[in-house]
């Protein structure tokens, strides 16, 4: 992070990046809003009058550490808002995932981040990972603790690979109807291409808020993977508009419904002999025709069911027992 970019972004965005809350918690206090900084990297400014009729957010970035550019534009977003902190009208919760992958310029230290939102974590469990997804499991509960029933998760990432859909969405099927046509008609005014239904946890940050706490959350992928202080801004124009209008209670701006995708089938990594049909490098949504070979897996053979599939994160390189690729098929 010493990356002369990374020097170049404004002071107070480069502070938020790095997970130092202090001044813009200074800036809401002094307007009145409660403020706390119940673990590191973890912000919450709520309104000093409990008002279950305001909406809760949950925004949360870095869960991966080298998925830098929604960090930047998150950092900016609150650097702007805590300028002008009468705008905000949703009780907010910022969260800055896993700092020290960040610093590192790592995906994780020791394992996922993003799988350890789970009660059983086998032989995740002791890992550096583990102990942060606790003190974000604490500190979510507490947020969303006494919260009104209007409650978003937005898990912001870029995607490893390039994809056919660049900015896409994964949504928990379990989210109730009314909430989750809300939630897909935002992710649509924010730029979301596409969604993907998601019916299994696979031991994500969005899937536990939307299971634990009745929130509506999504992991939103909005590009791909860069370096702090390189990240090309304008690629998520759209998304930090509806940010902006989403944490002023205002409507967001005019957007295109995303299209939907069912999950046909989680391809698991079984054992070490896991072996991929195609590259690592395959893009998201490359599709796959009917009895095409996916993977194997010792006596298992992943094959394509439906006359196509798309292929969404394949990634060999998981540890066992973990998702190595979702197939999805164009909901009707
Ligand atoms: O590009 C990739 O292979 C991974 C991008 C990423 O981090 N995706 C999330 C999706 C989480 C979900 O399914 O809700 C992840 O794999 O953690
Ligand atoms: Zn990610």
């Amino acid at each position: 992070m010493s990356d002369a970019s990374f020097e170049a972004l404004p002071e107070s965005v480069r502070a938020l990046a790095q997970a130092d809350f202090g001044q813009v918690a200074d800036l809401f206090r002094a307007a009145g809003f409660t403020v706390g900084l119940p673990a590191r990297g973890v912000l919450t400014v709520k309104s000093a009058q409990a008002d279950t009729g305001r909406a809760s957010v949950l925004l949360s970035v870095g869960v991966h550490g080298d998925e830098t550019g929604p960090i930047e534009m998150v950092a900016h977003a609150v650097d702007a808002l805590s300028r002008a902190p009468h705008e905000l009208q949703v009780d907010l919760m910022l969260c800055v995932g896993n700092i020290d992958a960040i610093a590192a310029g790592k995906r994780f230290i020791d394992a996922d981040l993003n799988r350890m939102f789970r009660l059983d974590r086998g032989d995740l469990a002791g890992t550096f990972e583990a102990g942060r997804a606790d003190t974000l499991i604490q500190a979510t509960r507490d947020f969303f603790d006494g919260a009104g029933p209007q409650r978003w998760h937005l898990d912001l990432h870029t995607a490893i690979r390039a994809s056919r859909y660049p900015k896409f969405a994964i949504v928990p099927e379990l989210i109730p109807d009314a909430p989750r046509t809300r939630l897909i008609e935002w992710l649509g005014q924010g730029g979301i291409e596409a969604v993907i239904m998601n019916p299994k946890s696979a031991g994500t940050y969005s899937y536990w808020t939307a299971e634990r706490h009745g929130a509506a959350g999504t992991t939103v992928e909005l590009g791909r993977i860069g370096t702090l202080g390189q990240n090309d801004l304008s690629q998520f124009a759209a998304m930090s508009a509806a940010l902006h209008a989403l944490l002023r209670g205002l409507p967001a701006p005019e957007g295109k419904a995303p299209l939907v995708f069912n999950t046909a089938q989680s391809i698991m990594k079984l054992s070490d002999g896991f072996r991929m049909s195609f590259g690592r490098d395959t893009e998201n949504f490359t599709p796959l025709k009917k009895g095409e070979t996916i993977a194997t897996d010792g006596d298992t053979v992943y094959t394509v069911q439906h006359d196509e599939e798309f292929v969404v994160f394949p990634n060999p390189d998981v540890r066992v027992g973990l998702r190595a690729g979702i197939m999805v098929v164009r909901a009707q």
